[in-house]
């Protein structure tokens, strides 16, 4: 049975907007938006696979929330799961240091305005469901309601 590997996503959210980023390499996936992350290590939880690459990656001091519930193929032997994450207090500000030549925070109205993965559509939309109005309560709604 061949071996499977979780690539984790994160659904980084600030102020109500999610985080896409435009990959600028290799050369099938370039131009198109993914959720930022990357492969889990041998020997490395999901949760700080997350927070290394994001620190990699973009530059950010972030952790991570909880998973998303699903799991999306990616090429063979790779599949995708996501995890919600957050910036910590005193963060910098997300960079396209590695993978990335673009980074979008988009609002609810937003989300669909970019060219993601044909993979991330569907982790896009089930991550969206469970996270509910960008990791918010409702408008008129309590915390906790
Ligand atoms: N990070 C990430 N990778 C994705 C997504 N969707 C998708 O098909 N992929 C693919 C792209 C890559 O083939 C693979 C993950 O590669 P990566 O380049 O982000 O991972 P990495 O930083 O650990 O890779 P490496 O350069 O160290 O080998 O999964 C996604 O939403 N996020």
């Amino acid at each position: 049975m061949s071996e499977r590997i979780v690539v984790v996503g994160a659904a980084l959210v600030d102020d109500g907007r999610l985080l896409a980023a435009r990959r600028s390499a290799p050369v099938e996936l370039a131009g198109r938006w993914e959720l930022p992350g990357g492969k889990v290590e041998p020997g490395e939880t999901a949760d700080t696979a997350l927070v290394r690459e994001l620190r990699e990656e973009l530059g950010v001091d972030a952790e991570a929330g909880g998973r998303v519930p699903g799991e999306w193929p990616l090429k063979s032997p790779y599949v995708l799961h996501v995890w919600t994450a957050r910036l910590r207090p005193g963060s910098a500000a997300p960079k396209p240091l590695e993978d990335h030549d673009e980074l979008r925070w988009l609002g609810p109205d937003e989300i669909w305005d970019v060219d993601w993965l044909d993979q991330d559509v569907p982790a896009v939309r089930q991550t969206l469901a469970h996270l509910g109005p960008l990791g918010g309560p409702r408008r008129g709604e309590a915390p906790g309601a």
